[in-house]
């Protein structure tokens, strides 16, 4: 096992104390990059409120979140009647599946939670509550050991002197650690290769700027900020050779949601000839989803876009449309990097192959 060294000085999301009454701890990421603190969810309400509200945020993270606040949901009617605990996860859960829409991680996690909580053959003969917190447990550090094999598949791509793109944030704030997009960037820089990295600033909220901008310099890779509409400039003037994004959700041929913006770089990165690739963990495909039209975009607050850097920058009453995600069609992607190698999504025979078929049925 390689030493594992965190990308921020606390786990981004953990749990404390034991199933009965612990609680799930998680870095507040509305207030990187100037105050790295840490907040407590003690119900299942707080943990709704942090995913909805951005202090945890990313798809895998978002998932093991979720799953830590499952068990929290559980314990609600204070009772060790393994029949009451079913019932109150199962309303946590659906309580926890109206927090965002679009990144099916928190589905998956949400999925395996109740499955566990109905399989008496794991761990036969522990309290259900404990049960479940080991299962929340194994989602945390199955995705912990997939961000490391995704950055291993994904180094291979990267040749020393690339400078690479990379939009919103896919680091290990966006998941238990150590990221996706930025997994392949990070074990690329630990191989001795030196890649330069253009962060998108990725408006409306700035997760490039505020988060991946931050992960980047707190492991000495060097990174460029860059506005959102500065990218094209930036390719023509050959500083990019590839680009690498994460995920929120890939269905069954490819086609790829992400922050919005994602579809753009994509085009951009298309018109000049440079290779596109997405890295996500198999949690992050939706093979019940035949192409990328189904995949449900969430819509966030105006006031995301009417107000920023402390003040309204817009006109009262102007309209706002802020989708927060967009599909990127599988024929723009050239790879995706998952933990089991990268596959170009030329077809869903192809993807089914690497990913099997465990996440088709939701
Ligand atoms: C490894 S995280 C991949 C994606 O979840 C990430 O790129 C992204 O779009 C996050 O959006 P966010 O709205 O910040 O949750």
């Amino acid at each position: 096992m390689p030493e594992i060294h965190q990308t921020s000085p606390f786990p981004t999301v953990s749990w404390i104390g034991d199933a009965s009454g612990g609680f799930l701890r998680l870095i507040d990421q509305t207030r990187l990059p100037t105050e790295c603190v840490e907040i407590d969810c003690l119900d299942s309400a707080a943990v709704w409120n942090a995913i909805k509200r951005l202090s945890v945020r990313g798809a895998p993270a978002i998932g093991v979140a979720a799953a830590y606040g499952a068990v929290i949901g559980a314990r609600a009617r204070g009772t060790d009647d393994p029949k009451a605990i079913r019932t109150a996860l199962k309303e946590a859960s659906a309580y926890l599946r109206t927090s965002r829409p679009t990144a099916v991680n928190l589905f998956w996690a949400l999925d395996r939670m109740e499955a566990a909580a109905d399989d008496p053959g794991r761990a036969p003969g522990s309290p259900l509550l404990e049960r479940l917190l080991a299962e929340a447990e194994a989602i945390a550090a199955e995705d912990r050991a997939m961000c490391r094999a995704i950055g291993r598949h994904g180094a291979e791509l990267l040749v020393p002197g690339d400078g690479v793109l990379t939009h919103c944030n896919a680091g290990g704030l966006a998941t238990s650690d150590y990221g996706t997009a930025l997994a392949v960037i990070f074990s690329a820089h630990e191989q001795g290769k030196s890649v330069h990295v253009f962060a998108d600033e990725t408006r409306p909220l700035l997760q490039g700027a505020r988060l991946t901008a931050w992960e980047l310099q707190n492991r000495g890779v060097p990174v460029t900020l860059i506005c959102d509409n500065m990218a094209a400039q930036v390719m023509k003037e050959r500083k990019i050779q590839k680009v690498v994004v994460g995920a929120d959700r890939i269905a069954a041929n490819g086609d790829t949601a992400n922050k919005i913006g994602t579809y753009g770089v994509a085009l951009l990165a298309r018109a000049h000839g440079i290779p596109f690739y997405v890295a996500a963990p198999s949690s992050t495909f939706d093979l019940s989803l035949a192409d990328g039209s189904g995949i449900p975009i969430e819509e966030r607050d105006p006031l995301e876009i009417t107000h920023g850097f402390g003040r309204r920058t817009a006109p009262e009453g102007v309209a706002v449309y802020n989708p927060a995600f967009d599909v990127t069609p599988a024929e723009l992607i050239t790879g995706i990097i998952t933990e089991r190698g990268v596959v170009q999504p030329v077809d869903a025979e192809t993807i089914r192959s690497l990913i099997g078929d465990s996440n088709a049925t939701r």
